[in-house]
């Protein structure tokens, strides 16, 4: 397989109104590729549509024309969705369960066969650092800590396509160094991260090839490479400028 996602010609329009006759467009036509076994990024300012195209390859709502792939197969094809793990920046889990507790409700909705399900949870906790806290309540968890069962709970099921939406957010150096190397570690087990991130340095450092979305269009799709070559000079340029032109057409 070449493509861990596929978005051909994607409209999404969400409809409003008390007839829904109205509608906000959110995806205007988005076609690009999202390479297997790559750290892909997902750049764009806010109200592009990038959390739209995450709830697409997410099955939490569908397009209003055009088609996407996910792992090889169409939406309809609900076997997919187990492949993916999906960490966004505001978890709300259950206050009152522990970390271990917490990962184990959610493997086995993943349907993680019961056996193999406590050592996934143990060698999980420890990678994320939560080792020694695992048997405490996260009502007593930091923000910090959350983000990291989070991350725990997205690499339950191993996913072939790791969707990180603003991961970093409320992570502290160490966190944020970890989540690096497990996005590295993903890459290097053959394995696909989608990256949503405002963290420039962090999209450079990790990414492979990125797309950047603007009012719901692409802007640019490509490698990090070309995105980070002027277009017109050839010349190298910093990602901030790079982007700062692409969100800006106009005031370039
Ligand atoms: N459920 C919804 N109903 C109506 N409009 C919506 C809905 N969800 C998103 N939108 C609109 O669709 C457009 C794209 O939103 P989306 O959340 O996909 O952008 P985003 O790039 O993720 O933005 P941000 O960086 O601010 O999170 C916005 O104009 C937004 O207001």
């Amino acid at each position: 397989m070449t493509a861990a996602a596929v978005f051909d010609q994607v409209v999404k329009t969400y409809p409003t109104g008390l007839l829904r006759r109205g509608g906000v467009p959110a995806l205007r036509g988005v076609s690009l590729t999202v390479p297997a076994g790559q750290v892909f990024g997902l750049l764009g300012p806010n109200r592009a549509g990038k959390t739209t195209l995450i709830k697409l390859l997410l099955s939490l709502c569908r397009p209003t024309s055009g088609a996407v792939t996910r792992l090889g197969a169409p939406l309809a094809d609900r076997g997919t969705l187990g492949r993916v793990g999906y960490m966004h920046e505001n978890h709300a889990f259950p206050r009152y369960l522990s970390a271990s507790e917490l990962l184990r409700f959610y493997g086995g909705l993943s349907g993680a066969p019961a056996g193999a399900l406590g050592g996934r949870v143990a060698a999980l906790v420890e990678r994320v650092g939560l080792a020694d806290r695992q048997a405490e309540p996260i009502a007593r968890f930091s923000k910090g800590m959350v983000q990291r069962l989070g991350l725990a709970q997205a690499l339950l099921n191993d996913p072939d396509l790791l969707i990180l939406d603003e991961p970093t957010e409320g992570l502290d150096l160490f966190g944020r160094q970890l989540l690096r190397a497990v996005v590295r570690e993903r890459r290097a087990a053959g394995k696909t991260v989608l990256l949503v991130s405002h963290v420039l340095t962090e999209v450079q450092e990790l990414c492979d090839s990125a797309a950047v979305l603007v009012a719901g269009r692409v802007a640019f799709t490509g490698t990090l490479a070309e995105l980070l070559r002027d277009p017109e000079s050839g010349a190298a340029r910093t990602l901030e400028a790079a982007l700062q032109r692409l969100y800006q057409p106009e005031a370039a």
